[in-house]
């Protein structure tokens, strides 16, 4: 064993190599590489159908990869084991989902589960100072989840997200449904959030200058 060990580049969180996706005849994408280091905040741009869901969960190990080499802090997937992978590269879906009970039981919820648990643990006073630079009080924890709107609904994913601090974190359209200035407060706390990192970000969206004010590099998909 060598004393000094190859060096790796320490701020390369993620790194995905030679994906390819085919579904039935339709190559979606090929040969595609994609690399994310600390503080990188990639938005991922093209049309409606062009696979930028289908990459995000493909990264996440979501959906199973028909190609492809990975590693997450220079360390493949078999060697997370799948639940850390995906409790490290974190997919916010575009259409999120909420179970019955208040918004504080969806986010206490997940904590449950080992690969998530982290040092922290649930943070009441976490939650409510994210919630106060969205621009909610406290009494939002005690909302229906059921019967939030479509934007309530966004910031409930996000934060239940965020909470887990991914190393890296894929945004679907995270702000689709917010209104402007909701949307700018999501905006600042993920800059924030990304800057507290090592972290990276992979942001979808379809709104150009949402991608300008928000992403550091650009991957353009084609279709
Ligand atoms: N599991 C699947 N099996 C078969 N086809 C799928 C699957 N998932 C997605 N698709 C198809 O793959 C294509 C790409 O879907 P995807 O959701 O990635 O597009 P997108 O670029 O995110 O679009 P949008 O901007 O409209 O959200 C679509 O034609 C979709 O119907």
């Amino acid at each position: 064993m060598p004393s000094h060990p190859v060096a790796i580049d320490r701020s390369l969180l993620l790194s995905a190599r030679g994906l390819q996706r085919q579904l039935g005849h339709r190559l979606v994408w090929s040969q595609l590489d994609l690399e994310l280091a600390a503080d990188d905040r990639l938005g991922l741009v093209a049309p409606s159908g062009a696979g930028k869901t289908l990459l995000l969960r493909t990264l996440a190990l979501l959906d199973p990869p028909q190609a492809g080499r990975f590693s997450l802090l220079g360390r493949p997937p078999a060697a997370w084991g799948l639940p850390r992978w995906r409790a490290m590269v974190s997919y916010l879906a575009q259409r999120p989902v909420a179970a019955g009970g208040t918004v504080e039981a969806n986010l206490r919820a997940p904590w449950r589960f080992r690969e998530r648990r982290g040092p922290v643990g649930w943070s009441y006073e976490r939650i409510t100072s994210w919630l106060a630079a969205l621009g909610r009080d406290p009494s939002f924890l005690s909302y229906d989840a059921e019967r939030l709107s479509g934007g309530e609904l966004q910031l409930l994913a996000l934060l239940r997200v965020l909470q887990f601090d991914p190393t890296v974190l894929l945004l679907d359209e995270p702000t689709a449904s917010l209104d402007g200035a909701t949307t700018a407060a999501v905006e600042a706390l993920l800059i924030a959030w990304l800057g507290a990192g090592p972290r990276a970000a992979v942001l979808i969206s379809h709104d150009s200058d949402q991608i300008e004010r928000f992403a550091t590099r650009i991957l353009e998909l084609q279709r």
